[in-house]
């Protein structure tokens, strides 16, 4: 698991920088004292007896402060000062070999140039990078040709790392004239829910002639960061007190078999019905006017799946989703095909207006149509195209409908209106058979019979059951 550390405002050291009558101990507490929650000790022209001096010096105002401390490229010096981790280049020591000399509790970041290397980091599990230079620096010069990484690129980087749980801080010629640029471009931008975990700088507090003042600025600047509320979780970063609820969910729904009350499609009531006794429930494939009502208003949850649509269908949902309302029951309500013709589009409405939905579940397309935005088509019921900001889908959604929105494809994007999670376990050969999306409609009604809070999806072993905590 990644570290919980505040990296927002992460000051990196620069000695050579700090104003005439002022020592580096002086401004790092100013600049503490103004909002800086995150400092490396980056010293380039010392030698190894004045870095360890300068580090005991400046990991005691940070330890007064609680504020983690971090040694730039020296592994040595990091462990000779006990400090709370390293800053690695990709020229330095690997993450493993930090983390096997440093052990498990401190802090490892590196620098990645590229979106490839941001990748490697995550998987070798860094707790955040630091990105190429945003803009050209003096503070360190890469070559005239360097024109930086731009709002563009940091974007790109922060999309392409979105399903890690890894942080990540910007920097490179950032100051308070033009941070508001980079902060709105990111919140406006990216597309993956995926933000800025904070921004580092060097000249912008170092050379400053009152550091507090100048990192209040900033920090305030910062402070516009758009929290998306999110989590990504997949086999490689797996969140044990989730997988313990499973476990506990599992047990209670063996132990106590519920009612699934479940109103599905011709195709895949057989295979819906087998996946609910695999798991623990008892299914109820009744669809019939004369007796949803009953089920309905007995079961511990009901699944209303329209893919064989008809007018007779159509009366069955809504009376069994009318009754479970009353009954406190939760529904989870499969909006199959939505988007192909007119005729699902309005039902699908309707139904969604006349009783409460605990939780819609559908494809893109799926819910794409019922938002009336999102850009994925369908084809039958099948969803071609993806979506260009899902995490903005779902939530909105969720928000508009003041229900759960679990957006299921290769990635399931799953959101209360407040919280949103990423869920990485998808396999393509699901895309093979029929009707595993309507299985999943189902087993999330088992589910929410006992964790309202919870959901589920197969993990890439097919077999085995992972959580999802809103
Ligand atoms: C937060 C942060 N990001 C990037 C760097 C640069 O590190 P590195 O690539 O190791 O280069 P040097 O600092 O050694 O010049 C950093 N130090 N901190
Ligand atoms: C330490 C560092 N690393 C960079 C990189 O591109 O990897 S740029 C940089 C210095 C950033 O200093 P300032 O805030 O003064 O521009």
């Amino acid at each position: 698991m990644v570290k919980n550390i505040d990296i927002s405002l992460y000051l990196v050291t620069d000695s050579s920088l700090v104003p005439k009558g002022k020592t580096l101990a002086q401004v790092v507490e100013e600049a503490i004292e103004g909002g800086v929650t995150f400092v490396q000790l980056r010293e380039k022209e010392c030698d190894t007896r004045e870095f360890i001096q300068k580090a005991i010096e400046i990991k005691k105002i940070c330890k007064e402060h609680n504020v983690p401390f971090v040694i730039n490229d020296r592994i040595d010096v990091a462990l000779a000062v006990d400090a709370d981790g390293v800053h690695l280049g990709q020229q330095d020591m690997t993450i493993e070999m930090a983390k096997s000399i440093l052990g498990p509790n401190k802090i490892i970041g590196i620098t990645a140039e590229t979106n490839e290397q941001a990748i490697a980091a995550a998987k070798a599990g860094a707790d955040y990078i630091g990105s190429l230079a945003i803009y050209p620096t003096s503070t360190k010069p890469r070559g005239e040709d360097f024109t930086g990484l731009g709002k563009e690129g940091l974007v790109s980087l922060l999309d392409s790392i979105s399903e890690y749980d890894m942080k990540v801080v910007a920097i490179g010629g950032l100051n308070s004239s033009n941070l508001d640029d980079v902060v709105q471009y990111c919140n406006k931008n990216i597309t993956k829910g995926k933000n800025l975990d904070g921004v580092a700088v060097v000249s912008a507090i170092i050379a400053a002639p009152d550091a507090k003042k100048a990192s209040a600025e900033l920090a305030s600047i910062i402070a516009k960061i758009e929290k998306v509320n999110t989590k990504t979780l997949n086999a490689a970063t797996p969140d044990y007190e989730i997988v313990k609820k499973v476990g506990e969910a599992l047990y209670r729904i063996k132990a106590n078999s519920p009612l699934i009350h479940t109103l599905t499609n011709f195709v895949v009531m057989n295979d819906t019905a087998n996946a609910t006794i695999e798991i623990g429930g008892s299914p109820c494939m009744a669809h019939a006017l004369g007796e949803v009502e009953e089920f309905a208003t007995i079961a511990g949850c009901v699944v209303i799946n329209i893919g064989s649509l008809s007018a007779e269908w159509n009366d069955s949902f809504y009376l069994a989703g009318r009754a479970a309302e009353k009954a406190g029951t939760p529904v989870v309500f499969d909006p199959v095909a939505a988007g192909a013709t007119h005729y699902r589009l309005k039902t699908c409405k309707s139904l969604l207006q006349s009783f409460k939905v605990t939780v819609l579940k559908g494809n893109a397309g799926e819910i794409s149509a019922i938002a009336g935005f999102g850009g994925a088509a369908s084809k039958g019921v099948d969803s071609t195209g993806t979506v260009d900001k899902p995490f903005e889908l779902v939530s909105k959604l969720a928000q508009q409908l003041n229900t759960c929105v679990c957006m299921t494809g290769a990635t399931d994007y799953i959101s209360d209106g407040k919280k949103s999670i990423s869920l990485h376990n998808g396999h393509e050969m699901l895309g093979n058979i029929t009707g595993s999306g309507c299985t999943v409609g189902n087993l999330v009604g088992k589910f929410y019979y006992y964790y309202y809070n919870y959901y589920y999806y197969y993990n890439d072993d097919d077999d085995f059951i992972i959580y999802v905590y809103i």
